[in-house]
């Protein structure tokens, strides 16, 4: 049985990405121009999940600063060139599913043996992931010219040195007390970078300001295809933390760490549709209604906040267009269809609106993390790096970073889906979320 679950949790090498970067051009620098604002590392609390209850840490061993310390970016080098390993929604599934078996099978108590041995596995593998995870990441924030000095890019960068620097300097988890520790750490790591996607934003921002003033295509790609690796990678990091601390917590019914066996779009687009409809109504007084058609009944295995995330961004963008193109007294519904053959391999869900549609020459720039046609004035008191929020807020307004289709893409393909938009000027916009449902894709490893 022990061997069956080590075998079951052993995050297999699925996909290995070997950065042609590596070792060349990329030389890591240290902060030094850091002001000691920058320095603090803020710890806000992230969304909802993971729910740990965990007690306070102590590394005495960690460098108080790790950023002062040159040896820290020898090492960021040596992992940048590392090969990271890539987990899929399957293996993910597959462990949890493990874990719990062994919770239930071996005995009432919350912690038994072959349970803890299954997290001391995992927390071993992330102990030994995550540093290269961090690593490419601080490598590819210092590869980009135009925005690697910008404060907000230099904030970013503090969290992931600090972060790679205090695993590095965590003994191997692989016994009951040092697994219990490494969790607070990683608890207290995911806390760190909650609010990295609005603090990115805000160097995407001050570019955006450049971008008026003209400037090249070619940085604009750059740029995007920067962004991309980048937010990608975090959804990845996130996903395994909050994953790992959630199989810690006591089992809920239908959960698998963060995963939902029975994850119903229907009930996904209602929570969101409610959300949307808050900050719709508070932005132009009135909301659009929204209607829902199709395979109500369904429900499949995903991370159910995912899905969240893009129906909500989804929904915004609709009611926003509704909005603005008919005025608040007579708004045409928004429809949600959710689509599934028992043989198809992803569940699809469309949004539709009568907002008024895309301009043709606006289509290919909505993925770009530098457009946006809403007020600047909103992204200059968003993006306030004193107060750094995270990504999933009710408090945000309703359109303002143009970070929400290409994020809800990032979520749509992380685990192998995608996200297209399809656009009639004049009268409204299709959005197409596909989901895959068998979860076997190997996770994208920029
Ligand atoms: N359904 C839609 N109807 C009309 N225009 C849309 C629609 N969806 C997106 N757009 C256009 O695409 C742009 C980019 O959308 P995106 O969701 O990425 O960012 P945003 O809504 O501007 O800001 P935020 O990041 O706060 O969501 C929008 O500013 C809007 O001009």
């Amino acid at each position: 049985m022990m061997a069956d679950g080590v075998a079951l949790l052993s995050f297999a090498v699925r996909q290995a990405v070997r950065r042609p970067k590596c070792g060349s051009g990329g030389v890591l620098r240290p902060l030094s121009m850091l002001s000691n604002s920058h320095r603090q590392v803020s710890q806000p609390h992230g969304s909802a999940r993971p729910s740990s209850s965990l007690g306070s840490l102590n590394y005495a061993h960690v460098a108080p600063d790790p950023l002062a310390d040159p040896g820290v970016f020898d090492d960021i080098n040596t992992y940048s060139c590392k090969r990271q390993t890539g987990v899929s929604l399957k293996t993910l599934l597959d462990t949890g599913r493990g874990h719990l078996l062994q919770k239930k099978y071996f005995g009432k108590e919350e912690n038994t043996t072959a349970s803890q041995q299954m997290l001391q596995q995992v927390a071993c593998f992330l102990h030994r992931e995550l540093p290269i995870r961090f690593a490419h990441r601080v490598r590819d924030l210092d590869a980009i010219p135009v925005m690697r000095e910008m404060p907000s890019i230099q904030l970013v960068k503090t969290w992931y040195v600090t972060s790679f620097h205090e695993i590095r300097n965590a003994p191997t988890p692989n016994t009951v007390a040092k697994e219990a520790d490494f969790a607070v750490l990683l608890k207290n790591i995911y806390e760190r970078h909650a609010p990295v996607l609005l603090t990115m934003a805000r160097g995407a921002y001050e570019l955006r300001q450049k971008y008026v003033a003209g400037s090249s295509e070619f940085y604009d790609l750059e740029v995007h295809n920067f962004l991309d690796a980048f937010y990608l990678s975090r959804i990845g990091i996130r996903m395994l933390i909050g994953q790992y601390l959630e199989l810690r917590e006591p089992p809920k019914a239908d959960y698998i760490g963060l995963c939902c066996l029975r994850t119903s779009p229907r009930d996904v687009a209602l929570t969101a549709i409610d959300d949307a409809k808050f900050m719709c109504t508070r932005q132009h007084g009135d909301a659009p209604e929204v209607t829902l058609h199709g395979r109500l009944d369904l429900t499949f295995a995903y991370v159910s906040e995912h899905v969240h995330y893009i129906l909500l961004e989804l929904l915004k963008n609709s009611m926003r267009a509704t909005a603005e193109f008919h005025g608040t007294d007579d708004m045409p519904p928004i429809r949600i269809v959710i689509a599934d053959g028992e043989d198809n391999e992803d569940v699809v869900i469309k949004v539709s609106d009568e907002g008024g549609g895309i301009p043709r020459s606006h289509i290919s720039r909505i993925w770009s993390y530098l457009f946006t046609t809403a007020d600047p004035e909103i992204q200059r008191g968003f993006v306030d790096l004193s107060h750094p929020a995270s990504d999933f807020d009710t408090a945000s307004p309703l359109a303002g970073l143009g970070y929400g289709l290409p994020i809800s893409r990032a979520y749509a393909r992380y685990f192998g889906g995608d996200l297209s938009i399809m656009s009639m000027e004049g009268y409204g916009t299709d959005a197409f979320v596909h989901l895959s449902r068998l979860g076997n894709h190997d996770e994208p490893l920029p």
